[in-house]
C-alpha cells in the first residue's frame, strides 16, 4: 500500500500539487485520471521517487524516501517497475537484453538464473519468439508487452504505468489493460495508472484518483462514478462518448 499524506510539489512559486490525501491499494488496479495538466505526471513522479515533495509524505507500507538511508532508498527503488508512456525500449537492444536489462542493473544473478527469469515473464505476458528481435520488428502492443516484462522482471511491490495505452487500437488497448490488471492481482502488487483512457476507467478502475487543477476533487471505483454527483467529475467523464452511452444503456436497464 502506498499512503499519501498532504503532498505538495512546487516548481519556483507554481504550486501543481497542493496538498493530496490519498491511498493507493496492493492488489488493486488504482488509476489517477483528469485533465491535461492536472498534475497526473507530477504526481506519478513523486510516487517513483523522481521528485521530491516540497511537503507531506509518500509512504510505501510504512517507509518514506526521507526517512531512509541511501542503501534503503536504492532497496526500495528496486521494489518500483515502470512502464513508460511509449514502452521506452532500447532500440539497440533485443527483446530479451531489454527484459534482461533491470536484472543486470540492479542484481547479480547468473546469467543462467537471468535467462530462466526473461522466459519466464515473456511467457507470462504470451510473447512468443521474439527474444532475439529488435523493438522495431514488433508490434506496438507487443512492445507494451515487452515494457510490462521488464517492469515485473525484478519482482517490484509497486507498478507504476504512464498512459500504458496510448498509441494502441481499442482492443490491444483493453489487453493491455486486462494484463496489467492480471498480473497485479496474481503478484499482489501497488500498481498505479495514470490515463486518460475512459474505456481503462470502465475497464479496470477499481480505485480511481481524480485530480484537478493539482487538488484531489474526488476517489472511489467505476461503479461509484455512475452514482456520483460530484459535477466536475461527471462534466470530466462525461465528455467521452463511451462513457455516455454505457450510461445511457444502463438507465434504459438493457
Ligand atoms: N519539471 C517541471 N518543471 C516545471 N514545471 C513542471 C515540471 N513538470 C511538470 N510541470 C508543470 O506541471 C503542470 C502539470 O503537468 P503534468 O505533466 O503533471 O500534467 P498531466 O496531468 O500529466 O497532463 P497530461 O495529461 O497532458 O500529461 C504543468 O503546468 C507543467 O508545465
Amino acid at each position: 500500500m502506498i499512503d499519501v499524506k498532504n503532498l505538495h510539489k512546487s516548481f519556483g512559486s507554481e504550486e501543481i500539487l497542493k496538498g493530496i490525501d490519498t491511498q493507493f491499494y496492493k492488489g488493486k488496479t488504482n488509476l489517477i485520471i483528469g485533465q491535461s495538466g492536472a498534475g497526473k505526471t507530477v504526481f506519478l513522479k513523486c510516487l517513483l521517487g523522481l521528485f521530491t515533495p516540497t511537503e507531506g509524505t509518500i509512504e510505501y507500507n510504512g517507509s518514506a524516501f526521507s526517512g531512509l538511508d541511501v542503501k534503503e532508498q536504492r532497496e526500495l527503488r528496486q521494489k518500483m517497475g515502470m512502464v513508460f508512456q511509449g514502452g521506452a525500449l532500447f532500440d539497440s537492444m533485443t527483446i530479451e537484453e531489454n527484459v534482461m536489462f533491470p536484472l543486470e542493473m540492479f542484481t547479480k544473478q547468473k546469467k543462467t538464473e537471468m535467462m530462466d527469469r526473461v522466459q519466464e515473464v515473456l511467457d507470462r505476458v504470451n510473447l512468443k519468439n521474439v527474444n532475439h528481435k529488435f523493438p522495431s520488428e514488433i508490434s506496438g502492443g507487443m512492445q507494451k508487452r515487452v515494457a510490462i516484462a521488464r517492469a515485473i522482471v525484478n519482482k517490484p511491490k509497486y507498478l507504476f504505468c504512464d498512459e500504458p495505452n496510448s498509441g494502441l487500437d481499442p482492443k490491444t488497448a483493453i489487453l493491455i489493460d486486462n494484463l496489467i490488471q492480471e498480473i497485479t492481482q496474481e503478484y499482489d502488487i501497488t500498481t498505479v495508472i495514470n490515463t486518460h483512457d475512459m474505456n481503462s476507467v470502465l475497464e479496470i478502475g477499481e480505485n480511481i484518483v481524480y485530480l484537478k487543477n493539482g487538488n484531489l476533487a474526488w476517489t472511489g471505483s467505476k461503479d461509484d462514478i455512475y452514482k456520483t454527483d460530484d459535477k466536475s467529475l461527471i462534466d470530466f467523464v462525461y465528455s467521452s462518448d463511451l462513457f455516455r452511452k454505457v450510461r445511457e444503456v444502463q438507465l434504459k436497464g438493457l
